[in-house]
């Protein structure tokens, strides 16, 4: 059966307002983001839809803090992010957000335990790598090095490593990307359970239109714009993803 849709309800973890972003590169100015407000809630599981080009990255690295917007703002619960320190915005980045890329950026010479626990040793209160590890299915696996994994084992190192911190902000840029559907559905599957499991506010950019239906709400983003929301009543499990 289907898991019940997340509620609304719960308390927003980041809020980004009337966000721009312009990129300048000598004369020539491309307006990625025109104007962009959506919120992240606990516990809930969004999709960032839209094509390329559009501006999801653009959103997700503003999001994480990997970059800062032109103008609006972005507020991670009572801390208002838009004016905050590189120092600060690097702690927020460390504590509390969890990224997943679509090439899962593994270091070829550690093992997956060894992978995760780079991240275990620089953090508050971590999971143990194991446990992360466990969490995506791969309890099974933890000496083994990226090249003896397949692509979708990778990109579940790589989610057991974003995780191991116990993020409260998961960001997901094309986790599923490079894979095809039946490891593609193993990577959403990992990232399904650690969102109901643990509650972590989960963003997945894709274009994939299939992938939508796994989430609780879904945000279209079209040249630089959010074009509408939809909210599923009744979000279906990952198997059930027709790719
Ligand atoms: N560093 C940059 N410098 C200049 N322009 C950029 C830069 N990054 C992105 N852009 C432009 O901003 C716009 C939005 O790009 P963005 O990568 O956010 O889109 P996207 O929806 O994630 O696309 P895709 O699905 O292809 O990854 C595009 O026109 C892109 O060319």
């Amino acid at each position: 059966m289907a898991p019940p849709a997340r509620s609304l309800s719960s308390a927003p973890v980041l809020v980004a307002k009337d966000v721009t972003r312009i990129y300048r590169t000598g004369s020539v100015e491309v307006q990625a983001l025109r104007g962009v407000s959506v919120e992240l809630h606990e516990g809930e599981m969004v999709v960032l839809l839209g094509a390329s080009g559009s501006g999801k990255s653009t959103l997700l690295n503003i999001l994480g803090a990997l970059d800062r917007p032109s103008s609006g703002t972005v507020q991670f619960r009572e801390h208002d992010l838009t004016h905050a320190s590189e120092r600060a915005l690097t702690q927020f980045r460390r504590e509390h957000v969890g990224f997943v890329f679509q090439f899962y950026n593994l270091m070829p010479a550690l093992t997956a335990r060894e992978n995760v626990a780079l991240v275990t040793e620089i953090s508050r209160a971590p999971m143990r790598p194991e446990e992360a590890l466990e969490r995506v299915g791969l309890g099974h696996r933890l000496d083994h090095f990226p090249a003896e994994l397949s692509g979708g084992e990778q990109q579940r190192v790589a989610i057991a490593r974003a995780i191991a911190k116990r993020p409260e902000l998961l960001l997901c840029d094309e986790p599923t990307g490079a894979l095809d559907s039946t490891t593609g559905v193993q990577v959403l599957e990992a990232l399904h359970q650690v969102n109901r499991e643990l509650g972590t506010a989960t963003a997945i950019i894709t274009h994939n239109v299939g992938i939508r239906r796994i989430a609780d709400r879904v945000i279209h983003i079209s040249d630089g714009l959010v074009a509408r929301e939809e909210v599923n009543e009744a979000p279906i499990l990952p198997a059930e993803v027709t790719w």
